[in-house]
């Protein structure tokens, strides 16, 4: 029994606001990204990057993407610092990319920030130091006025180096760390306070960088919080809003979209996640919501397993196979209602003309983020016929008549429930064969030896086959209405037995030489159950004749056919 969190855990208080305006507001471009996985992500590792694997890291964000990169944390460490070197020396920065380093408030940490930069054509100065209560009580043991001088103090040491390093374009962001935890009017104090340091302009703005350091409190509140805070700062057109979030309740997806519908501008965060505790916001699954609202996020993830693979090996953390857009199991279906679904779903997209994407169950189309569809049907013993018709119709072109996917989808359950493990498309299609292709016992189909119109009348035609019963070379002889029908009743009265057909598909297979023709027969005893059989042949009468063997077989096999075997 867990103990009353009443008293413990105070809930966080609403931001008192009447007129907020987000909720009615939509998305319709992407928020500038910035990549923090080799600055808040690798903080946060058990084995740190080190070189290789940071430069690893960063030729993937820029091929992502990812135009703002935070690299690191200079002053901190030598690592950081020579990795922010390497990257100027070795001209390994393209143009368009902005490089992003983070400093405490503290003069010693920012001379040694700037001299990291010496030689980058652009950079973002990132300034940071926490103002919440708690911090300013615990950690400083500050007032707000002697947290606000820290800002203030480390805004003026940061124009100060920057005013002497002008080969470099400067923007510089400031954070009000921990923002969450923070009163609302004292974080716009702060942040103004800054800002009339650095005298930011639209053409060159304020990257204000409000960080969820912890998630506090539920999504809503923290987009009440963006906008209130958006409503009152100064010189809004001076400053590019920037949302940091982490994932601490574990809404940090949610919480950085409504943020962007309160009005930021800028996402901080990491590829699937990664970071301090429960991570950051991860900018994958952003993304990707926004590519499937029909928002082009301009971030590449069309080949998501590069992308996942580069980042395990870089950061040395698995990506959870269910992770959104991205997880091994994230593109399977082991369920039959929804192997069902989905197979309808292809078959309709196929048929149809519309560009919209509509499968049931999978929000994106696999082959956007280069995933293939061979994973998304899976079967199992939760699986039902959909399932198993859709690998044995796309990985060998047999399209079975529903009442037959049911019939051989207990076939596979079977299977599935004797060996306790997942049945693959070998094994299915091996299964498929033994029940139906190689269903030869009593009757084997050899050859039919001519066909010719009776007569005495216009519709019907004799048949003559060879057979074999068990393992005796027969011939027999029936008529009908054509060679099919002709060859039932040659069955039924050379071994006594009363079986009719009651449904027949035949289709195509493969192509030129290829080429083979798929019959499907279910045949009724008297008036019992039903069995179906199936064949494959370039002649699609021998095809069909070979079908009505094996469903004949099949028939007797479990006891609904009972016949007089000649003697
Ligand atoms: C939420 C975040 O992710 S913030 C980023 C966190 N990342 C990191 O900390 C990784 C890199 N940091 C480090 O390696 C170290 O902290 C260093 C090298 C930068 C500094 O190390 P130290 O000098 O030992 O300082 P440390 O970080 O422990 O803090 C010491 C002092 O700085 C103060 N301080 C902490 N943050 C800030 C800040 N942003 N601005 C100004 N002062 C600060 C602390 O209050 C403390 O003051 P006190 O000594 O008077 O009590
Ligand atoms: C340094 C800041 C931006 C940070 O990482 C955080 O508050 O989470
Ligand atoms: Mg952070």
């Amino acid at each position: 029994m867990m103990n009353d969190p009443s008293t413990k855990y105070p809930a966080f208080p609403q931001v008192p606001m009447t007129d907020r305006q987000w909720p009615g507001n939509t998305l319709t471009k992407p928020p500038i990204w910035c990549s923090v996985d080799l600055r808040d992500g690798n903080q946060a590792l058990i084995e740190p990057m080190g070189s290789e694997r940071k430069l690893r890291m960063f030729d993937l964000l820029v091929g992502i993407g990812f135009k703002q990169i935070e690299i690191g944390f200079p002053a901190a460490s030598q690592t950081d610092f020579d990795f922010v070197r390497q990257l100027i020396e070795e001209g390994r920065v393209p143009e368009d990319v902005t490089l992003q380093v983070l400093t405490q408030a503290r003069r010693p940490l920012i001379e040694r920030t700037f001299e990291a930069l010496k030689g980058a054509p652009s950079a973002i100065l990132h300034l940071y130091n926490s103002t919440s209560e708690l911090q300013r009580r615990v950690v400083f043991g500050l007032d707000k006025a002697g947290v606000k001088q820290i800002a203030v103090d480390g805004a003026e040491i940061v124009a100060e180096y920057a005013a002497k390093q002008t080969d470099t374009r400067w923007q510089f962001e400031y954070s009000p760390e921990s923002f969450t935890g923070t009163e609302l009017p004292y974080a716009v104090e702060v942040c103004d306070a800054v800002n009339e340091i650095w005298q930011p302009t639209p053409e060159n703005p304020t990257i204000l960088n409000v960080p969820a350091t912890v998630e506090m409190s539920m999504p809503n509140v923290h987009a009440d919080q963006i906008e209130w805070f958006l409503k009152n700062i100064k010189n809004r057109e001076s400053v590019c809003l920037s949302l940091h979030p982490h994932n601490d309740r574990g809404c940090a997806v949610a919480a950085t979209e409504l943020g962007l519908l309160a009005g930021a501008d800028r996402v901080e965060g990491t590829l699937f996640g990664n970071g301090e505790r429960t991570g950051n916001v991860d900018l994958v699954t952003l993304a990707l919501n926004l590519f499937t609202q029909g928002i082009d996020p301009k971030l590449d993830f069309s080949d998501i397993y590069e992308v996942m693979r580069t980042v395990e090996h870089c950061n040395q953390l698995p990506v959870h196979p269910r992770h959104p857009y991205a997880g091994e199991l994230v593109f399977t279906a082991f369920s039959g209602s929804h192997q069902d679904a989905i197979k309808k779903g292809f078959s309709a997209m196929r048929k149809s003309n519309s560009p919209v994407w509509e499968v049931p169950y999978l929000p994106i189309d696999p082959a956007d983020v280069g995933r293939s569809y061979e994973a998304v049907i899976r079967v199992n013993s939760q699986s039902g016929k959909g399932g198993v018709a859709f690998i044995l119709e796309r990985d060998h072109g047999l399209e079975l008549p529903r009442r037959m996917q049911m019939e051989f989808s207990q076939v596979v359950q079977g299977i599935s429930e004797e060996t306790g493990k997942e049945v693959n498309a070998t094994t299915i299609k091996e299964a498929f064969d033994q029940t139906f292709l190689n269903a030869q016992l009593p009757l084997e189909f050899i050859r039919h030896t001519s066909t010719q119109d009776d007569d005495d009348d216009d519709s019907l035609r004799t048949l003559t086959a060879i057979v074999m019963i068990n393992g005796e070379k027969h011939e027999i002889k029936g008529q009908g209405n054509g060679p099919i029908d002709a060859f039932v009743h040659a069955l039924k009265s050379f071994l006594d037995v009363d079986f009719r057909v009651v449904d027949y598909h035949q289709h195509a297979t493969g192509a030129g030489a290829d080429a083979q023709s798929a019959c499907y027969f279910e045949i009724q005893a008297g008036k019992g159950a039903t069995r179906y059989g199936a064949a494959l042949h370039s002649n699609i009468v021998t095809a069909s004749l070979k079908a009505v063997c094996s469903a004949f077989n099949r028939g007797v096999q479990d006891g609904l056919l009972e016949p007089t075997y000649p003697a």
